[in-house]
């Protein structure tokens, strides 16, 4: 079996696919894997980590107003399709999957003129524009929240949840936090502003140090490799050297640091929140303004409207209200218990396996 995978940009549209790739591997340790990315996104870190074979394209995503970079965007899209079809005709694929992202408008595109068939998988519960366009030309669209499945033709679409919850839900608790120079027997709250890092959440939590590093609970922060210099200059001055808060740029095992915390602040990513429910953790959820449509709102307010996490509108965040609402779950274990019980019930843990089933029926 021959598959190749293709997503980037940001974590939430790579992980699916990496989650995808392993899980197949696992199955068949003689299938052959590609995935297609691009230089600038984070998949060229993520991908050859995993030991994924990995190919580039170039591409960029169109501006919403009209622009002169737009020509060169419809240029560069035509020549990556044109780079997309060798590298396909090359790898003969018997399956293509798209995960999001522009990269994969291009390839799954390219392989669908190659008569290859073709599965977008949209983790959102607002498809993405490339998925969107992608969804007249694929043989079928896995998707995560029932919401989405009006934006796409309705005979294609397919729940399967996301990839990554099934990878998560087996993970075992283990001593991970120790490499973090964290306890492994008080609770932790983990925070991190999705797979970039954001802003808002880098500076409400700078404000918060003085009030964190007085609790009872110790604090595990990723604050997205761009800032970290940064925040680390601040960072240090205010915690000093023995802390219950630790800081990082980034979380790569994160599925084992998920494993191990009780609480997640952060973003509401659609990755995220399927790893956090197929864990059933309690969340935090500060959504992004600045993505298409203000999914990630539509995100948490799904899990909000379950008493499966508590949403802060990044306009409203604070210290104040950041610290109140991580002691809120922190100090009342019932709640929390509670929380998390609600959580669980929202996660699809076996996303990947009902993925699998729709490749091969594609496949076979
Ligand atoms: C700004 C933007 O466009 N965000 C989108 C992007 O977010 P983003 O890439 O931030 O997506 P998610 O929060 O869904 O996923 C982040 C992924 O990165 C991992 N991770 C994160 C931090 C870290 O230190 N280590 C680590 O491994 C997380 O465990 C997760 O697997 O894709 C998501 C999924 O389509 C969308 O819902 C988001 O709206």
């Amino acid at each position: 079996m021959k598959v190749l995978v293709s997503g980037g940009g940001t974590g939430g549209h790579i992980y699916p696919a990496v989650s995808l790739v392993k899980y197949i591997k696992a199955k068949h340790p003689d299938a052959e894997f590609l995935f297609v990315g691009t230089k600038k996104g984070l998949e060229s870190k993520i991908v050859p980590d995993q030991g994924i074979p990995f190919e580039t394209i170039e591409i960029q995503g169109f501006k919403r107003s009209l622009s002169l970079s737009n020509f060169k965007t419809i240029q560069l899209f035509l020549s990556s399709i044109k780079k997309a079809k060798q590298i396909i005709r090359k790898f003969e694929p018997d399956i293509v999957i798209g995960t999001g992202g522009y990269v994969c408008g291009s390839v799954v595109y390219a392989a669908h003129k190659l008569n290859i068939p073709t599965i977008i998988h949209e983790q959102n519960s607002v498809a993405g524009m490339t998925n969107k366009f992608l969804s007249r030309y694929v043989n079928k669209i896995g998707i995560c929240f029932s919401d989405v499945a009006k934006d796409f033709p309705s005979e294609k679409v397919v729940m399967v949840g996301n990839p990554r919850a099934q990878e998560v839900a087996n993970i075992k608790k283990s001593e991970v936090l120790s490499q973090y120079d964290l306890k492994t027997d008080i609770p932790t709250v983990l925070i991190f502003g999705g797979s970039r890092g954001a802003l808002a959440i880098n500076e409400a939590v700078l404000d918060s140090l003085e009030m964190l590093k007085t609790k009872p609970y110790q604090v595990l922060y990723a604050s997205g490799e761009i800032y970290f210099s940064d925040v680390e200059e601040k960072w240090a001055t205010i915690t000093g050297e023995k802390s219950n808060i630790k800081l990082v740029p980034y979380i790569k095992n994160m599925e084992n640091v998920l494993a191990n915390v009780d609480v997640v602040v952060g973003r509401a990513g659609a990755t995220s929140l399927a790893e956090i429910t197929s864990l059933g953790l309690p969340s935090i959820l500060i959504p992004s303004p600045n993505v298409t449509n203000d999914h990630q709102t539509k995100n948490a307010q799904s899990l909000v409207d379950k008493q499966a996490a508590v949403m802060i509108p990044n306009a409203e965040l604070n210290q104040e209200t950041l610290v109140a609402k991580i002691d809120e779950l922190m100090l009342d274990s019932d709640k929390r218990l509670a929380m998390a019980a609600s959580s669980k019930k929202e996660g699809i843990q076996d996303a990947t396996d009902r993925l699998y089933r729709l490749i091969t029926t594609l496949t076979s």
